[in-house]
């Protein structure tokens, strides 16, 4: 198998290559194999994708918007057109089953794209009347040149997430992909600059930290945007804050989903499988904390394992049929594996998987632990893998404490019949991206990102306007200047 693309890095329009870069190897997850080898950028490589973001951003933020809206919603509709082969370029990028990317990532690209595509030609400014006929008013204007990386668990959403928003507004972008999953920037860009984009206003390097982290500090860079972890997010920031730059920070988590005895159980366990498994768990917003109240616990124990021996099927991830691939990396796999140890070495039981898959690739068998308690290293830290911890409570009070004791803060998910009680439970958790009786959806018309320790800012809906450009404020005066002497 074979997923090599014409070059490395997109840069200025074309795709640009320079072999003097460090080799970055891309594996596919589900049997190991090499599909292809791209090199990291090298300083030559950061300097042309800088410059070239640098002189394409005025002319493309002078643009109206409809102008630049209508070529991000080309975009979109050329990403419609190709999601199968853009889906199975994924699934080679990540390991997750063909059948997941189908639904969940270039399309995911294309709701976000066309979205802010639609916003763009509504960005205005605010007429603002004052005392004495004097006036104000604004101007919302593009930040300049953004630098976006990326995550390996969803690298074609995560590229359009952030290029969706700011392009809207007038920026231009250096997209940095994950080492660990270089692929399908390459082929966004190239989509983008087909629908029309001017060349310069979406570039993607490779690498990894150190290029990324040249990027950020350069003087051309007016805002970063980073999906990753949290150790990466501290260094990430700081090195922004040097510059006074803005910075959206979508980090890790730890997240709740509390389970009351009155929830509709099968729903309750719907959740807490898309919360856990999809996408073999390497997802940030999972709910791997999984609070059940005490009289329920047996009963959705039961029935979650029930759910995941029928239906968990492992395999080549480009088999539509299955339904869980492996972990991205060999490297990811032994660290859910060491986690799974340290669960048993410190008492949980494993009430289902906790092993390797017996079979070629990074594969983890979906994970059930109970016996979990709050001090436990698998309840307070992020695993990143298929492994769910089962907690139980007996009161509300109890579960919203136990629930909002972590640093982190990105999402948290409640299901009960009791509506008062979901309202009540979702205003007191301390998390940015809250659910009643869901789990994990994530439409790009509603806000989504952490609090706490799992970042600053938010992506997706009308919100991330703010955050990817500022407002100038304009005073008019109309009549005479008092000064005191
Ligand atoms: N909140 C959210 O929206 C999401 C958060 N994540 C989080 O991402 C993490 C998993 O992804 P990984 O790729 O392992 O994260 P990571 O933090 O290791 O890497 C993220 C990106 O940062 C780059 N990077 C590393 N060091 C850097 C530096 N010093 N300066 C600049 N860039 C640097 C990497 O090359 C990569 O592109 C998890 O913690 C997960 O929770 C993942 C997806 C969504």
């Amino acid at each position: 198998m074979r997923a090599q693309p014409k070059a490395s890095h997109f840069i200025n329009g074309r795709y640009v290559e320079d072999t003097a870069g460090a080799a970055i190897d891309c594996v596919y997850a589900a049997s190991g194999e090499v599909i292809a080898r791209l090199h990291e950028a090298t300083d030559a490589i950061v300097e042309e994708a800088l410059a070239a973001a640098k002189a394409a951003q005025p002319a493309w933020a002078a643009l109206s918007g409809t102008e630049r809206g209508r070529v991000l919603r080309r975009a979109a509709d050329m990403i419609r057109a190709e999601n199968r082969s853009l889906s199975e370029l994924e699934t080679m990028d990540t390991g997750k089953p063909l059948q997941e990317t189908l639904v969940a990532d270039a399309t995911s690209g294309a709701d976000a794209l066309e979205y802010f595509g639609g916003l763009a030609g509504s960005l205005t400014g605010e007429h603002i009347p004052l005392p004495g006929g004097d006036w104000a008013y604004t101007i919302r204007e593009a930040l300049g040149v953004c630098v976006g990386i990326g995550a390996w668990n969803y690298p074609t959403q995560i590229a359009c997430w952030k290029a969706s928003p700011a392009l809207a507004c007038g920026n231009s972008m250096v997209f940095k992909p994950s080492e660990t999953t270089p692929l399908s920037a390459l082929r966004i860009a190239e989509i983008l600059s087909e629908a029309g984009l001017p060349d310069g206003v979406f570039n993607v390097v490779q690498g990894r930290g150190a290029v990324g982290a040249s990027l950020i500090t350069d003087a051309r860079v007016a805002k970063v945007s980073l999906t990753g972890s949290v150790p990466t997010g501290r260094k990430v920031y700081a090195a922004a804050a040097e510059g006074m730059r803005h910075v959206t920070m979508e980090l890790g988590g730890k997240s709740p989903m509390v389970i009351f005895a009155d929830a509709d159980l099968d729903k309750a366990v719907s959740g807490a499988i898309l919360g856990n498994f999809y996408s073999s768990g390497q997802v940030c917003s999972n709910g791997t904390r999984v609070y059940v109240e005490r009289s329920v616990r047996e009963a959705f124990v039961a029935r979650l394992v029930e759910r995941l021996k029928a239906g968990v099927v492992m395999g080549d991830p480009l088999d539509e049929a299955v339904t869980f691939g492996p972990m991205v990396s060999e490297a990811q796999m032994e660290i859910v594996l060491g986690y799974i140890s340290q669960g048993i070495a410190e008492g949980a039981v494993v009430a289902h998987g906790g092993k390797r898959a017996d079979r070629d690739g990074f594969f983890v068998e979906p994970t059930v632990f109970t016996g979990v308690t709050d001090d436990m290293t698998i309840a307070r830290e992020e695993i990143f893998g298929p492994v769910l911890s089962v907690l139980d409570f007996d009161t509300e009070e109890e579960a919203i404490a136990r629930s909002n004791d972590t640093v982190f803060g990105l999402a948290a998910g409640v299901f009960t019949q009791d509506f008062a009680r979901a309202h009540r439970v979702v205003k007191a958790f301390e998390a940015g991206t809250c659910y009643i009786n869901h789990y994990n959806a994530a439409p790009v018309e509603m806000p989504f990102g952490g609090s706490k320790l799992s970042g600053v800012g938010r992506e997706n809906s009308k919100g991330a306007i703010e955050n990817y450009s500022e407002m100038k404020a304009v005073y008019v005066g109309m009549g005479d200047v008092e000064a005191p002497f």
